[in-house]
């Protein structure tokens, strides 16, 4: 730090401390979290449910995790999905926007909207890509959407018909977004080959970010279904997730559904939200890098220990991929990648990271219960790394594939909040400063 900015920002914590007795004397609800942990709740919402507990003689109990996308839940989407098609993705975007399993025609239709959607303007990946590549993805990212404003001659209109549209516009062009910005990344600072396929209309938008990605364009029917189900997993994630909330909090001051996306991707940027698989996955690198791939479990708690003691990895005291703020005993979206992987590791000679993976994971669970006292189990980020790297899909791209997925969560959100609340979010902060007066140049 500036040594200047350091000495005022020492002298400055006598006028901005802030006893935490006063949060409780004002009952301020911290992180809009109610006493027991529980979220505040700040709507309703018919799109999706996050079970993770639930109460016994009014007692809040830990449970096991269930995922609910318009009251199906996740495991029977899984299952009876993947098992006819490679556009699951795009049938889930349309059970979370519109309420209903959309039928044979009525699914076309919507993939039909999509696919018309998916090339970007003409002279885009010129001048937002190849001209200005960035070092990260993410910002890459909301640049590009930012920039995707200039191009809509109705940016600004707001209505809940308009904004679907737009929101799919957007959504069919992440896939494209997305592998451009990463291979002109690769291009500019790796000196790789520059590799630019244009989208297919006939491949659906898990099919397309792999052909897009490929330096070959080739994929397998199995790999595009895997990553057809990443997308499913992370589709939707109820209204109070970081970075649904905000993109509501943004979008009910009445701004453009661009905005409000923009911000949402930056929510999901956080370690502590999606930009955990991307943290794992350089934890896990540390660890074995430490302790090898051991199967001796004190070896692996005692390194566990030194994590939550701030004492190794990023020095922040947490393991990443593990806790939740719901999900207690289980996330169910980690048990659904869970019975993918097995084979997965199996065909990609990868089962011995796998194993280990699995065993950090318990021992994470036994460190943190014995540290924290709360049951926490695997959350979403905790395998969805391992399965993009089996895939050989770029770390750069872990968090900006969620955001892909996600992106339709978002969007319902953003629709049942215009069309439903629609009031401006506006909580209170209490004062509890001096009042003073204002003290002349020559008197201080
Ligand atoms: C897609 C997603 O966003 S899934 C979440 C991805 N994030 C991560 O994997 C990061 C690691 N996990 C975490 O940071 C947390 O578990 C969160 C952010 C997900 C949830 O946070 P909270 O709801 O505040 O957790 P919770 O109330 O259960 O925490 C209780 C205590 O356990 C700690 N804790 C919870 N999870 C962890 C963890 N993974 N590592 C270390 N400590 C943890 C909390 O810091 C808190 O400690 P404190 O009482 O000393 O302050
Ligand atoms: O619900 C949350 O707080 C975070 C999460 O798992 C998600 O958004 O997928």
């Amino acid at each position: 730090m500036i040594d200047a900015l350091h000495t005022f920002y020492q002298k400055s914590k006598q006028y901005s401390d802030i006893p935490n007795e006063l949060f409780h004397k004002y009952n301020v609800k911290k992180g809009l979290r109610n006493d027991d942990g529980t979220g505040v709740r700040v709507g309703l919402t018919r799109i999706a449910d996050v079970v993770g507990y639930k109460y016994v003689d009014e007692v809040k109990t830990d449970d096991e995790g269930k995922l609910y996308y318009r009251g199906i839940e996740l495991r029977d989407i899984i299952a009876n999905i993947s098992k006819n098609q490679v556009c699951g993705y795009e049938e889930t975007c349309f059970l979370l926007l519109f309420g209903y399993l959309p039928n044979r025609e009525e699914l076309q239709d919507f993939c039909k909207i999509l696919k018309d959607h998916y090339e970007l303007p003409d002279d885009f990946l010129e001048t937002k890509f190849l001209h200005m590549p960035g070092k990260n993805i993410m910002n890459r990212l909301q640049q590009a959407v930012l920039a995707l404003y200039d191009y809509d001659d109705a940016a600004d209109d707001i209505s809940v018909e308009n904004t679907l549209e737009q929101g799919l516009n957007i959504l069919a062009k992440l896939p494209s977004i997305i592998c451009y910005a990463y291979q002109s990344k690769m291009h500019r600072y790796n000196k790789k080959s520059l590799v630019i396929h244009p989208v297919q209309q006939k491949l659906s938008i898990a099919e397309n970010i792999l052909y897009m990605l490929r330096k070959d364009h080739r994929f397998s029917e199995l790999e595009a279904r895997i990553l057809d189900m990443m997308l499913i997993v992370h589709a939707d994630h109820g209204g109070g997730n970081n970075s649904t909330f905000t993109n509501v909090v943004i979008s009910s001051t009445g701004t453009d559904i661009y905005s409000s996306i923009v911000g949402a991707i930056g929510s999901m940027k956080g370690p502590r939200h999606g930009g955990a698989n991307l943290k794992v996955s350089s934890m896990m690198k540390e660890v074995i890098r430490e302790i090898g791939y051991t199967d001796n479990d004190v070896e692996i708690k005692a390194l566990l220990y030194r994590i939550l003691n701030k004492e190794f990895y990023d020095c922040s005291g947490l393991i990443y991929g593990m806790g939740h703020a719901i999900y207690t005993l289980s996330d169910p979206r980690s048990e659904v990648l869970q019975g993918y992987i097995e084979k997965l590791a199996e065909s990609k000679h990868k089962s011995n990271e796998y194993e280990f993976y699995q065993r950090f994971e318990r021992c994470a669970k036994e460190v943190i219960w014995d540290v924290k006292g709360i049951h926490v189990s695997s959350n979403v980020d905790f395998y969805s790394g391992f399965v993009y790297e089996m895939m050989g899909i770029p770390e750069d791209l872990y968090t900006p594939l969620f955001v892909t997925a996600r992106t339709v969560g978002w969007l319902a959100h953003n629709i049942e909040n215009k069309a439903y609340d629609g009031r401006i979010m506006r909580p209170a902060t209490k004062y509890v400063g001096a009042v003073k007066e204002y003290v002349k140049m020559e008197e201080r």
